[in-house]
């Protein structure tokens, strides 16, 4: 059954995927044919940048008809080759040999993510590639999933549903599965940026008492807005019940939640990571969850991804681990699938982008 599956959906993506010409047959069409940019998307996107790739008149594409698995590697340097754009998701390795396999006529590349930790953006720069993403159309709906995060974790809500499930619910009980409170807490913001703020402006309802943050630099305007307090990384580790990681996954943050950081943590404080795996030592964060030191985590990201279900984290009752899905929401899913489209078209035109990344 399963083997028949994986072999239709070969066929689907082999009916479907050879090159998605838009134009008609006459001369005049032919001619226009000719000039328009060669593009590969390599997913199947969400249907509103499908549409807006279709209807432009301006590229010709070809797609990996799939959203359930990835362009294999080897596939996806034979496909890239000689295209003028290139639409990628956050799964794809944007590295020398891919541009090399690519060619000299790739002048764009558009990536349907906030987050450009998988592209080598020295070697784009290098050879004048333009690149595009797309912050701010998903900073609502991560900055809610962060939230359900946060509490499912904090009052241990996948325990709870199953206990309930599977006969652990006895008697109403005085300290059975309690957790902890958002109500006057210090939650701290590992990187402030809109995310940051978004989930600082969701949490202040729930009676926090004080927001604080770190990063590079003190970020006033940004901090005002949530009245967030600037502090050290000791600080910020010290102090907080609650930690969001929001940061970017770059060399200087690449496993900067360690067991430095979680040594200095309160033992009844609750870690959240939305942003991306690397940022966290996860051997060290299980040492950290497994002894204590930590009361729980919550994580949307980890390394890799997927994650191993015989991963030790997975064990563990106070780690909630969801798979990467901070932003799937139809709405934003689909406005991330817009923006990546008209970036890339923005971009074959020699045109402005919606949100390009300064290389
Ligand atoms: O993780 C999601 C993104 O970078 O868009």
């Amino acid at each position: 059954m399963w083997s028949s599956l994986v072999a239709l959906r070969r066929l689907q993506r082999i009916a479907v995927a050879p090159l998605n010409i838009t134009g008609g047959l006459t001369g005049s069409v032919h001619r226009e044919m000719s000039t328009m940019k060669r593009v590969y998307v390599t997913r199947q996107i969400p249907p509103d940048g499908l549409k807006i790739l279709r209807e432009s008149g301006q590229v010709q594409f070809e797609l990996w008809n799939s959203d359930d698995d990835t362009v294999p590697r080897k596939e996806l340097l034979q496909k890239v080759k000689g295209v003028d754009g290139l639409l990628c998701m956050l799964t794809e390795k944007i590295d020398a040999e891919l541009l090399d396999a690519a060619g000299p006529n790739l002048k764009v590349l558009s990536t349907m993510s906030v987050g450009f930790d998988h592209l080598n953006l020295e070697e784009l720069k290098k050879r004048g590639i333009r690149v595009g993403y797309t912050p701010e159309v998903l900073t609502d709906s991560v900055a809610e999933l962060t939230v359900a995060l946060l509490l499912t974790t904090s009052r241990r809500l996948v325990e709870a549903t199953h206990e309930a499930k599977t006969g652990g619910w006895g008697t109403w009980r005085t300290l059975w599965l309690c957790g902890h409170e958002l109500a006057n807490s210090t939650v701290g913001i590992l990187g402030l940026g809109r995310i940051g703020v978004a989930i600082a402006e969701r949490l202040a309802p729930f009676k926090v008492k004080k927001f604080i943050y770190t990063d590079v630099e003190p970020r006033p305007e940004l901090a005002s807005s949530i009245n967030a307090e600037y502090v050290s990384f000791d600080e910020l580790a010290k102090q907080s019940d609650f930690l969001a990681v929001c940061c970017a996954l770059t060399p200087e943050t690449k496993e900067i939640c360690n067991k430095d950081l979680f040594s200095k943590m309160k033992s009844n404080a609750i870690f959240i990571n939305t942003s991306r795996g690397g940022v966290v030592n996860q051997e060290d964060l299980y040492e950290a969850l497994s002894t204590g030191q930590i009361a729980g985590a919550g994580l949307d990201v980890t390394v890799p991804e997927p994650l191993p279900t015989d991963h030790p984290l997975f064990t563990l009752k106070n780690c909630v681990i969801l798979p990467h899905v901070a932003s799937a929401s139809y709405s934003t899913r689909n406005a991330m699938s817009s923006m990546a489209a008209n970036n890339l078209l923005l971009g074959l035109k020699g045109k402005p982008m919606i949100k390009e990344l300064k290389l």
